[in-house]
């Protein structure tokens, strides 16, 4: 028997990677990465108030030279015998597209509007909107954010899409619809991107678009035309049915084919986020909690539907059958920030070092100043004074979503040094981490043991260290540093039919853990004193934003 291949396509904030993998091993035959260029010139962007735009020609262009990289050293025969493609993308990062479903960036008109382009998970231009939509929905009977842990995010979909119409008439005329980055671009690939037809992702639909199979798809149209008239009649340019992402999405289209240089009747798999795929290449298994940690957390669960379904999860980012693992219940959480505070963090020391030294001196600095305040930071003590940060930064996605909030460090004096200062933002991503764990628990789902995939597990041993500390649980650490595009890789082999299950395919492609944290006993008390008064500070910071909204609006 021939070897079958397939690859895993896995794009992230900042760049695509892609996967070849042998369907039967998981032994990878190439990769590439591809760091799209608009994004990172800046262009569209507004991060003072949090527009994140991303151009669908950076995803198209790293589509081809992703796979084009990925390929160039494989030989003909492996070329020859790719069964599948699946792709995984950031979430929910939605784009308004025509009658063809086109993204409406990519007609002459649109070009340079950021309001035609893919609106990335991380804006929260739609806050008010979101507000309007738990309002409305919390008001109602039925509650239809009762599925997505009780509260609607402007991270989503519907808050994106009200934002955008509201505020631009030429995009209000000319979206026929709107899709999401994970569903476009697998649509892309097929050449059928008529928004009436494409299959949509369960996992996209049901965490970050109100799909329940309950309401029969979608919410029904009285609820968007009371929340605004301009959503009039878009829930009938949508969709009612979801796919889970074992099923096929269709077949490559000649064009991609070729410029791909693959076989023609090649699957393409349905599409669906990246933490989501990320748990399947780091096998997640029932009450493990995946998380997935980079720029942000996606903190992962899966269970059985009939043990779990039953229960409604509040302040998390939803549950929806076969999100993650077709057949059981996916449950999503996470952080807004994480690396990116010690990113932020980073910036905050060398911008100054770029202005009046150069930016080749702030560019080596860079490199090595993680690694270095990680290490300084392990020789500090864990005391029971230590400064308090809240990992608020970019918002709390959960518990309880609110992208209002904001960052904060309490308890600094002048012996603070950037050490303690980095401790400190790393100690508030792990207490961010723990309030996920322990609302889980409370609210009735068990975590048995908890995974880390994502750069900054595979980077930091200090960050993984310190986390397990703070969850007071041992931690394993997925071999694979390209985990998403692995679970990618899985799915694909499932939908082009090389292996009948996920589970098979799990089984046969894995390439398990590489690394264990352990909690240190030693600091596993003060740790727990800490993490109440990072709860206590926290309600101050959030009840002084409440506060200053309130005032806000007086004087408006
Ligand atoms: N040595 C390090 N220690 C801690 N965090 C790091 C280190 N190196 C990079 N990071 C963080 O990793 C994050 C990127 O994670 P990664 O998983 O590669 O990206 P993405 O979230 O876009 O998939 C950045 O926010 C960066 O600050
Ligand atoms: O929010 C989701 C999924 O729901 C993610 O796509 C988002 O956190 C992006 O994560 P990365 O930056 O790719 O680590």
């Amino acid at each position: 028997m021939k070897n079958k291949y397939v690859i895993g396509i896995d794009y992230g904030t900042d760049s695509v990677r892609a996967l070849v993998v042998n369907a039967h091993t998981g032994e990878t035959a190439g990769t590439s990465v591809f760091e799209y260029p608009r994004w990172k010139a800046g262009k569209y962007c507004d991060p003072a108030v949090s527009r994140f735009r991303q151009h669908p020609l950076d995803y198209l262009e790293g589509l081809e030279s992703s796979v084009a990289g990925a390929l160039k050293n494989v030989d003909a025969e492996v070329r020859q015998n790719i069964t599948g493609i699946s792709i995984d993308t950031t979430g929910s990062t939605p784009v308004a597209v025509n009658r063809n479903g086109t993204p409406l960036a990519l007609l002459t008109e649109f070009a340079e509007n950021p309001n035609g382009m893919f609106i990335l998970w991380k804006d929260h231009t739609a806050n008010a909107e979101a507000e309007e939509i738990n309002e409305l929905a919390h008001s109602l009977e039925t509650d239809y954010t009762k599925y997505v842990g009780g509260i609607y995010s402007s991270e989503w979909f519907w808050s994106k899409i009200l934002k955008t119409l509201r505020i631009d008439e030429k995009v209000r005329e000319k979206a026929f619809s709107w899709v999401e980055h994970c569903d476009w671009i697998s649509a892309e690939l097929t050449g059928n991107t008529d928004p009436l037809t494409m299959r949509r992702s369960r996992c996209a639909a049901g965490h970050k678009a109100l799909w329940h199979s309950e309401y029969g798809g979608l919410p029904p149209e009285a609820f968007f035309a009371t929340l605004d008239p301009l959503l009039t009649g878009l829930r009938e340019r949508l969709f009612s049915e979801t796919e889970t992402s074992d099923k096929p999405m269709g077949t490559i289209s000649s064009l991609w084919a070729e410029k791909l240089g693959i076989p023609s009747d090649v699957v393409i798999g349905v599409g669906a986020f990246d933490c989501h795929m990320g748990a399947v290449g780091a096998l997640i298994e029932p009450y493990s909690l995946c998380k997935v940690i980079g720029t942000s957390t996606c903190d992962m669960l899966v269970a059985p539907n009939e043990e779990i379904g039953h229960l409604l999860i509040n302040g998390i980012c939803g549950q929806v059958d076969g999100s993650i693992v077709p057949g059981m219940l996916g449950m999503e959480a996470g952080q807004s920030g994480f690396g990116d505070i010690y990113a932020w963090f980073a910036k905050l020391i060398t911008t100054p070092v770029s202005d009046l030294l150069g930016e080749e001196t702030a560019r080596q600095l860079s490199d090595k100043l993680l690694p270095h305040l990680a290490k300084q930071a392990s020789l500090l003590p864990v005391t029971e004074n230590d400064i308090i940060a809240i990992d608020w930064w970019n918002g709390r996605r959960t518990p309880d979503a609110n992208h209002t909030l904001k960052g904060a460090i309490l308890g600094l004096n002048l012996a603070s040094d950037s050490a303690h200062v980095f401790k400190a933002l790393v100690e508030a991503t792990a207490f961010g981490s723990r309030n996920i764990a322990d609302r889980f628990r409370s609210e009735g789902v068990p975590i048995n043991e908890v995974i880390a995939i994502g750069g900054v597990a595979k980077k930091s041993t200090f960050v993984m260290q310190t986390l397990s500390d703070v969850l007071n649980m041992p931690i394993k650490v997925a071999s694979s540093d390209q985990a998403c595009a692995l679970g990618a890789a899985m799915f694909a082999a499932v939908a082009s039919g090389v292996h009948p299950t996920l589970q098979d395919a799990q089984k046969a492609m894995s390439s398990g853990f590489d690394a264990e944290y352990h909690p240190r006993p030693e600091v596993v008390e003060v740790y727990e004193k800490l993490y109440q008064k990072y709860l206590r500070a926290g309600d101050f910071v959030e009840h002084e934003t409440k506060a200053r909204k309130v005032m806000d609006l007086k004087t408006a």
